[in-house]
Protein backbone atom coordinates (compact mmCIF):
# COMPACT_ATOMS: atom_id res chain seq x y z
CA UNK A 1 0.00 0.00 0.00
CA UNK A 2 1.49 3.11 -0.55
CA UNK A 3 1.76 5.98 2.15
CA UNK A 4 -1.03 8.14 0.21
CA UNK A 5 -3.52 5.18 -0.01
CA UNK A 6 -2.19 4.18 3.64
CA UNK A 7 -3.16 8.12 4.79
CA UNK A 8 -6.14 8.10 2.91
CA UNK A 9 -7.54 5.02 4.72
CA UNK A 10 -6.51 6.24 8.38
CA UNK A 11 -8.41 9.82 7.39
CA UNK A 12 -11.27 7.78 6.49
CA UNK A 13 -11.71 6.13 9.76
CA UNK A 14 -11.01 9.54 11.88
CA UNK A 15 -13.26 11.61 9.72
CA UNK A 16 -15.37 13.73 9.92
CA UNK A 17 -16.36 11.83 13.31
CA UNK A 18 -13.93 8.70 14.56
CA UNK A 19 -14.94 5.37 13.50
CA UNK A 20 -17.56 4.82 10.94
CA UNK A 21 -20.90 4.38 12.29
CA UNK A 22 -23.65 5.94 14.16
CA UNK A 23 -27.17 5.68 16.09
CA UNK A 24 -29.88 7.41 14.52
CA UNK A 25 -33.81 8.00 15.94
CA UNK A 26 -36.60 6.28 14.31
CA UNK A 27 -39.50 8.46 16.46
CA UNK A 28 -40.05 11.62 17.71
CA UNK A 29 -38.25 12.92 20.65
CA UNK A 30 -38.99 16.48 20.66
CA UNK A 31 -41.83 17.47 23.08
CA UNK A 32 -43.06 16.39 26.71
CA UNK A 33 -45.65 14.08 25.03
CA UNK A 34 -43.10 12.20 23.03
CA UNK A 35 -41.06 11.88 26.03
CA UNK A 36 -43.30 10.50 28.04
CA UNK A 37 -44.00 7.78 25.54
CA UNK A 38 -40.72 7.07 24.43
CA UNK A 39 -39.37 6.43 28.05
CA UNK A 40 -41.05 6.71 31.52
CA UNK A 41 -43.73 6.58 32.09
CA UNK A 42 -44.85 4.48 28.49
CA UNK A 43 -42.07 2.95 27.90
CA UNK A 44 -43.63 0.21 30.86
CA UNK A 45 -46.35 -0.75 28.09
CA UNK A 46 -43.79 -2.73 25.34
CA UNK A 47 -42.25 -4.01 28.12
CA UNK A 48 -45.39 -5.70 30.07
CA UNK A 49 -46.30 -6.79 26.59
CA UNK A 50 -42.76 -8.09 26.25
CA UNK A 51 -42.87 -10.15 29.39
CA UNK A 52 -46.14 -11.63 28.34
CA UNK A 53 -44.93 -12.55 25.22
CA UNK A 54 -41.39 -12.56 23.35
CA UNK A 55 -42.45 -12.41 20.39
CA UNK A 56 -43.78 -8.77 20.66
CA UNK A 57 -39.98 -7.73 20.81
CA UNK A 58 -40.14 -7.79 17.25
CA UNK A 59 -43.05 -5.60 17.35
CA UNK A 60 -41.90 -3.13 19.68
CA UNK A 61 -38.09 -2.93 19.81
CA UNK A 62 -35.15 -2.78 16.88
CA UNK A 63 -34.34 -6.51 17.89
CA UNK A 64 -35.65 -7.69 14.43
CA UNK A 65 -33.58 -5.61 12.37
CA UNK A 66 -30.21 -5.87 14.63
CA UNK A 67 -27.66 -7.76 14.49
CA UNK A 68 -24.24 -8.01 16.05
CA UNK A 69 -20.88 -8.33 14.59
CA UNK A 70 -18.65 -10.16 16.96
CA UNK A 71 -14.88 -10.37 17.44
CA UNK A 72 -12.33 -11.54 19.95
CA UNK A 73 -10.02 -10.44 17.78
CA UNK A 74 -8.16 -13.84 17.76
CA UNK A 75 -7.90 -13.49 14.14
CA UNK A 76 -8.16 -10.37 11.88
CA UNK A 77 -8.06 -10.62 8.52
CA UNK A 78 -5.40 -12.34 7.31
CA UNK A 79 -3.38 -10.06 10.26
CA UNK A 80 -3.39 -12.54 12.74
CA UNK A 81 -4.16 -12.51 16.48
CA UNK A 82 -4.07 -8.59 17.50
CA UNK A 83 -6.89 -8.91 19.96
CA UNK A 84 -10.39 -7.41 20.04
CA UNK A 85 -9.66 -3.80 20.25
CA UNK A 86 -7.26 -3.82 17.23
CA UNK A 87 -10.32 -5.69 15.72
CA UNK A 88 -12.93 -3.24 16.22
CA UNK A 89 -12.41 -1.09 12.66
CA UNK A 90 -13.15 -4.02 10.67
CA UNK A 91 -15.93 -5.07 12.47
CA UNK A 92 -17.72 -1.59 12.00
CA UNK A 93 -16.68 -1.81 8.77
CA UNK A 94 -19.24 -5.38 9.04
CA UNK A 95 -21.52 -2.88 10.76
CA UNK A 96 -21.31 -0.52 7.44
CA UNK A 97 -21.74 -3.31 5.44
CA UNK A 98 -24.73 -4.67 6.72
CA UNK A 99 -26.11 -1.44 6.37
CA UNK A 100 -25.68 -0.21 3.10
CA UNK A 101 -26.14 -3.49 1.58
CA UNK A 102 -29.18 -4.80 3.08
CA UNK A 103 -30.51 -2.11 5.34
CA UNK A 104 -29.51 -3.52 8.45
CA UNK A 105 -28.98 -2.00 11.99
CA UNK A 106 -25.64 -3.60 13.22
CA UNK A 107 -23.25 -2.98 16.17
CA UNK A 108 -19.73 -4.38 16.67
CA UNK A 109 -18.98 -5.91 19.68
CA UNK A 110 -15.66 -6.76 20.49
CA UNK A 111 -15.07 -9.22 23.28
CA UNK A 112 -11.98 -9.47 26.02
CA UNK A 113 -12.21 -13.23 26.75
CA UNK A 114 -9.69 -15.31 28.49
CA UNK A 115 -10.97 -18.76 26.93
CA UNK A 116 -13.32 -19.36 24.08
CA UNK A 117 -15.94 -20.38 27.27
CA UNK A 118 -16.01 -17.29 28.36
CA UNK A 119 -16.60 -16.04 24.79
CA UNK A 120 -19.22 -18.29 24.41
CA UNK A 121 -21.10 -17.07 27.59
CA UNK A 122 -20.76 -13.78 27.49
CA UNK A 123 -22.31 -13.98 23.76
CA UNK A 124 -25.10 -16.58 24.98
CA UNK A 125 -25.87 -13.45 27.72
CA UNK A 126 -26.23 -11.12 25.61
CA UNK A 127 -27.80 -12.77 22.54
CA UNK A 128 -31.62 -11.76 23.22
CA UNK A 129 -30.96 -8.45 22.61
CA UNK A 130 -30.66 -9.40 18.75
CA UNK A 131 -32.06 -10.88 15.78
CA UNK A 132 -28.82 -12.70 14.79
CA UNK A 133 -24.93 -12.23 15.69
CA UNK A 134 -22.92 -12.22 12.95
CA UNK A 135 -19.08 -13.85 14.68
CA UNK A 136 -16.34 -12.36 12.72
CA UNK A 137 -12.57 -12.98 13.02
CA UNK A 138 -12.02 -16.01 15.05
CA UNK A 139 -9.48 -18.15 14.92
CA UNK A 140 -9.49 -21.82 14.27
CA UNK A 141 -9.93 -24.09 15.76
CA UNK A 142 -11.65 -22.66 18.71
CA UNK A 143 -14.19 -20.97 15.90
CA UNK A 144 -15.93 -23.99 15.15
CA UNK A 145 -16.52 -25.20 18.87
CA UNK A 146 -17.44 -21.64 19.52
CA UNK A 147 -20.42 -21.45 16.43
CA UNK A 148 -21.47 -25.32 17.48
CA UNK A 149 -21.68 -24.42 20.81
CA UNK A 150 -23.52 -20.67 19.90
CA UNK A 151 -25.70 -21.80 17.53
CA UNK A 152 -27.04 -24.39 20.30
CA UNK A 153 -27.89 -22.20 22.85
CA UNK A 154 -29.25 -19.11 21.29
CA UNK A 155 -32.73 -18.31 19.86
CA UNK A 156 -31.70 -16.74 17.18
CA UNK A 157 -29.08 -17.63 13.89
CA UNK A 158 -25.27 -17.75 14.75
CA UNK A 159 -23.27 -17.63 11.26
CA UNK A 160 -19.61 -17.17 11.67
CA UNK A 161 -19.31 -15.20 8.43
CA UNK A 162 -15.19 -16.24 7.67
CA UNK A 163 -16.81 -20.13 7.41
CA UNK A 164 -19.65 -19.74 6.01
CA UNK A 165 -19.86 -16.17 4.17
CA UNK A 166 -17.06 -17.21 2.42
CA UNK A 167 -17.59 -20.08 1.72
CA UNK A 168 -20.85 -19.75 0.03
CA UNK A 169 -18.80 -17.32 -2.08
CA UNK A 170 -16.45 -19.46 -3.34
CA UNK A 171 -18.52 -22.38 -4.00
CA UNK A 172 -20.54 -20.21 -6.55
CA UNK A 173 -17.55 -19.22 -7.98
CA UNK A 174 -16.08 -21.98 -8.29
CA UNK A 175 -19.08 -23.70 -10.26
CA UNK A 176 -19.78 -21.03 -12.54
CA UNK A 177 -15.44 -21.55 -13.25
CA UNK A 178 -15.95 -25.30 -13.53
CA UNK A 179 -18.91 -24.44 -16.36
CA UNK A 180 -16.93 -22.20 -18.00
CA UNK A 181 -13.30 -24.75 -17.50
CA UNK A 182 -16.54 -27.13 -18.93
CA UNK A 183 -16.04 -29.49 -15.93
CA UNK A 184 -18.07 -31.43 -13.29
CA UNK A 185 -17.76 -30.86 -9.78
CA UNK A 186 -18.08 -34.63 -9.06
CA UNK A 187 -14.99 -35.41 -11.30
CA UNK A 188 -12.32 -32.95 -10.28
CA UNK A 189 -9.68 -33.29 -8.32
CA UNK A 190 -9.27 -30.34 -5.61
CA UNK A 191 -6.00 -29.09 -3.26
CA UNK A 192 -7.08 -27.01 -0.51
CA UNK A 193 -3.77 -25.22 0.64
CA UNK A 194 -4.90 -24.00 4.36
CA UNK A 195 -6.90 -26.19 6.98
CA UNK A 196 -8.40 -22.83 8.96
CA UNK A 197 -11.91 -21.68 9.51
CA UNK A 198 -12.50 -20.70 5.66
CA UNK A 199 -10.62 -23.95 3.89
CA UNK A 200 -13.02 -26.37 6.13
CA UNK A 201 -15.99 -24.46 5.34
CA UNK A 202 -15.15 -23.98 1.48
CA UNK A 203 -14.49 -27.97 1.38
CA UNK A 204 -17.82 -29.03 3.44
CA UNK A 205 -19.75 -26.38 1.02
CA UNK A 206 -17.75 -27.93 -2.06
CA UNK A 207 -19.29 -31.55 -0.78
CA UNK A 208 -22.49 -30.65 -0.40
CA UNK A 209 -22.45 -28.98 -3.87
CA UNK A 210 -21.67 -32.04 -5.34
CA UNK A 211 -17.38 -32.74 -4.53
CA UNK A 212 -16.60 -36.26 -3.81
CA UNK A 213 -14.18 -35.72 -0.42
CA UNK A 214 -11.63 -38.38 -1.76
CA UNK A 215 -10.99 -36.09 -4.69
CA UNK A 216 -9.78 -33.22 -2.14
CA UNK A 217 -6.71 -33.19 -0.86
CA UNK A 218 -6.07 -30.37 1.90
CA UNK A 219 -2.56 -29.20 3.45
CA UNK A 220 -1.99 -27.65 6.47
CA UNK A 221 1.37 -25.62 6.94
CA UNK A 222 3.12 -28.68 7.10
CA UNK A 223 2.05 -30.61 3.81
CA UNK A 224 -1.07 -32.77 3.28
CA UNK A 225 -3.38 -33.57 5.83
CA UNK A 226 -3.10 -37.89 5.70
CA UNK A 227 -3.94 -40.68 7.84
CA UNK A 228 -0.65 -41.18 8.61
CA UNK A 229 -0.78 -37.26 10.88
CA UNK A 230 -0.29 -37.71 14.29
CA UNK A 231 -0.05 -33.72 14.91
CA UNK A 232 -3.50 -32.87 14.24
CA UNK A 233 -6.72 -32.09 15.80
CA UNK A 234 -10.29 -33.44 15.18
CA UNK A 235 -11.24 -30.98 12.69
CA UNK A 236 -8.41 -31.46 10.46
CA UNK A 237 -8.70 -35.27 10.72
CA UNK A 238 -11.89 -35.04 9.12
CA UNK A 239 -9.91 -34.27 6.06
CA UNK A 240 -7.26 -36.97 6.57
CA UNK A 241 -6.60 -39.42 3.17
CA UNK A 242 -5.35 -42.72 2.69
CA UNK A 243 -2.70 -41.17 0.51
CA UNK A 244 1.25 -41.23 -0.43
CA UNK A 245 1.13 -37.38 -0.74
CA UNK A 246 2.91 -35.03 1.65
CA UNK A 247 3.82 -31.92 -0.55
CA UNK A 248 2.15 -29.55 -2.26
CA UNK A 249 4.17 -30.88 -5.11
CA UNK A 250 2.94 -34.16 -5.12
CA UNK A 251 -0.85 -33.19 -4.80
CA UNK A 252 -0.89 -30.11 -7.18
CA UNK A 253 0.36 -32.81 -9.94
CA UNK A 254 -2.75 -32.89 -12.29
CA UNK A 255 -5.39 -31.06 -9.93
CA UNK A 256 -7.70 -29.18 -11.37
CA UNK A 257 -8.78 -27.02 -8.88
CA UNK A 258 -6.07 -24.95 -6.36
CA UNK A 259 -7.81 -23.45 -4.00
CA UNK A 260 -5.95 -21.04 -1.53
CA UNK A 261 -6.76 -19.77 2.04
CA UNK A 262 -3.02 -19.68 3.35
CA UNK A 263 -0.73 -17.15 2.51
CA UNK A 264 0.97 -15.20 0.25
CA UNK A 265 3.10 -16.54 -2.53
CA UNK A 266 3.02 -20.16 -1.90
CA UNK A 267 1.87 -21.38 -5.02
CA UNK A 268 4.85 -21.41 -7.43
CA UNK A 269 4.27 -21.37 -11.52
CA UNK A 270 6.07 -24.96 -11.75
CA UNK A 271 3.44 -25.92 -9.70
CA UNK A 272 0.85 -24.34 -11.31
CA UNK A 273 2.77 -25.80 -14.82
CA UNK A 274 2.08 -28.80 -13.59
CA UNK A 275 -1.84 -28.78 -13.13
CA UNK A 276 -4.17 -30.53 -15.56
CA UNK A 277 -5.71 -28.60 -18.79
CA UNK A 278 -7.84 -25.54 -17.57
CA UNK A 279 -7.34 -25.30 -14.29
CA UNK A 280 -9.23 -23.16 -11.77
CA UNK A 281 -7.12 -20.94 -9.41
CA UNK A 282 -8.88 -19.63 -6.27
CA UNK A 283 -5.89 -17.47 -4.65
CA UNK A 284 -8.03 -15.95 -1.67
CA UNK A 285 -5.32 -15.29 0.97
CA UNK A 286 -5.34 -11.39 1.42
CA UNK A 287 -4.09 -8.78 0.69
CA UNK A 288 -1.66 -11.10 -0.80
CA UNK A 289 -2.61 -14.22 -2.60
CA UNK A 290 -0.93 -17.33 -2.89
CA UNK A 291 0.11 -16.70 -6.32
CA UNK A 292 -0.11 -13.40 -8.22
CA UNK A 293 -2.56 -13.06 -11.00
CA UNK A 294 0.07 -11.67 -13.17
CA UNK A 295 2.39 -14.19 -12.81
CA UNK A 296 -0.50 -16.99 -13.30
CA UNK A 297 -1.55 -15.84 -16.41
CA UNK A 298 1.86 -15.44 -17.74
CA UNK A 299 2.17 -18.76 -16.58
CA UNK A 300 -0.62 -20.36 -18.48
CA UNK A 301 -3.53 -19.06 -20.78
CA UNK A 302 -5.83 -21.57 -19.98
CA UNK A 303 -6.74 -20.73 -16.58
CA UNK A 304 -9.56 -19.19 -14.74
CA UNK A 305 -8.37 -16.71 -11.91
CA UNK A 306 -9.81 -15.59 -8.56
CA UNK A 307 -8.65 -13.42 -5.67
CA UNK A 308 -10.02 -11.96 -2.74
CA UNK A 309 -8.71 -8.84 -3.90
CA UNK A 310 -11.02 -5.98 -5.64
CA UNK A 311 -7.93 -4.66 -7.38
CA UNK A 312 -8.11 -7.45 -9.95
CA UNK A 313 -11.53 -9.51 -11.91
CA UNK A 314 -13.30 -12.22 -9.76
CA UNK A 315 -13.24 -11.04 -5.99
CA UNK A 316 -14.37 -13.75 -3.79
CA UNK A 317 -14.90 -11.81 -0.60
CA UNK A 318 -17.66 -12.57 2.05
CA UNK A 319 -19.68 -9.32 1.62
CA UNK A 320 -21.57 -10.77 -1.60
CA UNK A 321 -22.95 -12.70 1.32
CA UNK A 322 -23.46 -12.11 4.84
CA UNK A 323 -25.72 -9.02 4.51
CA UNK A 324 -28.22 -10.70 2.05
CA UNK A 325 -28.38 -14.26 4.21
CA UNK A 326 -29.03 -12.02 7.37
CA UNK A 327 -31.51 -10.25 5.18
CA UNK A 328 -33.67 -13.50 4.13
CA UNK A 329 -32.57 -14.85 7.79
CA UNK A 330 -34.45 -11.62 9.72
CA UNK A 331 -37.57 -11.08 6.85
CA UNK A 332 -38.36 -15.25 7.99
CA UNK A 333 -37.27 -14.82 11.30
CA UNK A 334 -35.26 -17.82 10.88
CA UNK A 335 -34.36 -20.18 13.84
CA UNK A 336 -31.17 -20.51 12.16
CA UNK A 337 -28.96 -20.37 9.37
CA UNK A 338 -29.12 -23.92 7.42
CA UNK A 339 -27.56 -26.21 4.66
CA UNK A 340 -30.48 -25.10 2.59
CA UNK A 341 -30.67 -21.58 2.90
CA UNK A 342 -26.19 -21.43 2.37
CA UNK A 343 -26.90 -23.57 -0.79
CA UNK A 344 -30.38 -21.21 -2.17
CA UNK A 345 -27.20 -18.41 -1.56
CA UNK A 346 -25.10 -19.81 -3.45
CA UNK A 347 -27.49 -20.47 -6.43
CA UNK A 348 -28.82 -16.71 -6.30
CA UNK A 349 -24.70 -15.39 -6.98
CA UNK A 350 -24.69 -18.11 -9.78
CA UNK A 351 -27.27 -16.51 -11.06
CA UNK A 352 -26.98 -13.05 -11.36
CA UNK A 353 -23.38 -13.58 -12.49
CA UNK A 354 -25.39 -14.77 -15.60
CA UNK A 355 -27.21 -11.63 -16.38
CA UNK A 356 -26.38 -8.88 -18.05
CA UNK A 357 -24.68 -6.15 -16.00
CA UNK A 358 -26.15 -2.80 -14.93
CA UNK A 359 -24.36 0.50 -16.31
CA UNK A 360 -23.87 1.62 -13.00
CA UNK A 361 -22.52 -1.26 -11.97
CA UNK A 362 -19.72 -1.11 -14.68
CA UNK A 363 -19.35 2.73 -14.17
CA UNK A 364 -18.00 2.10 -10.70
CA UNK A 365 -15.30 -0.21 -12.07
CA UNK A 366 -14.17 1.99 -14.08
CA UNK A 367 -16.43 1.43 -17.49
CA UNK A 368 -14.86 -1.76 -18.27
CA UNK A 369 -16.34 -4.69 -20.26
CA UNK A 370 -18.53 -7.30 -17.37
CA UNK A 371 -19.89 -10.20 -18.56
CA UNK A 372 -19.96 -13.85 -17.94
CA UNK A 373 -16.88 -15.73 -18.27
CA UNK A 374 -13.59 -16.66 -17.61
CA UNK A 375 -13.27 -12.61 -15.54
CA UNK A 376 -16.53 -12.47 -14.70
CA UNK A 377 -17.51 -15.65 -12.27
CA UNK A 378 -19.30 -13.86 -9.92
CA UNK A 379 -21.35 -10.36 -9.09
CA UNK A 380 -19.80 -7.63 -7.75
CA UNK A 381 -20.27 -6.21 -4.63
CA UNK A 382 -22.73 -2.80 -5.48
CA UNK A 383 -24.65 -4.80 -7.86
CA UNK A 384 -27.94 -3.83 -6.90
CA UNK A 385 -29.48 -7.18 -7.13
CA UNK A 386 -28.01 -9.56 -4.63
CA UNK A 387 -30.18 -7.69 -2.45
CA UNK A 388 -33.82 -8.64 -3.85
CA UNK A 389 -32.07 -12.13 -5.11
CA UNK A 390 -30.40 -13.52 -2.43
CA UNK A 391 -32.45 -12.59 0.48
CA UNK A 392 -35.39 -13.80 -1.48
CA UNK A 393 -33.42 -17.78 -2.16
CA UNK A 394 -32.77 -17.75 1.25
CA UNK A 395 -36.12 -16.62 2.53
CA UNK A 396 -37.89 -19.26 0.58
CA UNK A 397 -35.13 -22.13 1.32
CA UNK A 398 -35.68 -20.84 4.77
CA UNK A 399 -39.99 -21.60 4.08
CA UNK A 400 -39.33 -24.43 2.51
CA UNK A 401 -36.90 -26.36 5.29
CA UNK A 402 -38.76 -25.20 7.92
CA UNK A 403 -36.40 -22.94 9.64
CA UNK A 404 -38.48 -19.99 9.56
CA UNK A 405 -41.19 -18.63 12.04
CA UNK A 406 -42.73 -16.40 9.89
CA UNK A 407 -44.04 -17.05 6.45
CA UNK A 408 -42.14 -15.76 2.88
CA UNK A 409 -42.42 -11.99 3.39
CA UNK A 410 -45.15 -10.76 1.21
CA UNK A 411 -43.22 -7.20 0.58
CA UNK A 412 -40.79 -9.14 -1.03
CA UNK A 413 -38.97 -9.26 -3.73
CA UNK A 414 -37.39 -6.15 -1.85
CA UNK A 415 -36.45 -2.98 -3.91
CA UNK A 416 -32.82 -2.06 -4.41
CA UNK A 417 -31.16 0.05 -1.91
O1 LIG B 1 -13.17 -8.65 5.69
C1 LIG B 1 -12.95 -9.19 4.57
O2 LIG B 1 -12.69 -8.55 3.54
C2 LIG B 1 -13.07 -10.67 4.45
C3 LIG B 1 -13.01 -11.30 5.77
O3 LIG B 1 -14.01 -11.53 6.43
C4 LIG B 1 -11.68 -11.61 6.32
O4 LIG B 1 -10.67 -11.49 5.61
O5 LIG B 1 -11.64 -11.99 7.51
MG1 LIG C 1 -13.49 -11.93 8.51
Amino acid sequence: MTDAMRQAALDYHALPTPGKLSVELTTPAQTQEDLSLAYSPGVAEPVREIAKDPETAYLYTGKGNLVAVISDGSAILGLGNLGPLASKPVMEGKSLLFKRFAGINSVDIEVDAPSPEQFIQTVANIAVSFGGINLEDIKAPECFHIEEALIERCQVPVFHDDQHGTAIVTVAGMLNALDIQGKRIEDVRIVCLGAGAAATACCKLLLAAGARKEQITMLDSRGVIHSGRTDINAYKGEWARDTDMRTLDDAIDGADVFLGVSGPDLLSADQLAKMAPRPIVFACSNPNPEISPELAHRTRDDLIMATGRSDYPNQVNNVLCFPFIFRGALDVRAVRINEAMKLAAIEALRKIAHLPVPDAVREGYGGIELAFGPEYILPKPTDPRLLPEVAAAVAQAAVDSGAARLPYPQHYPLAPL
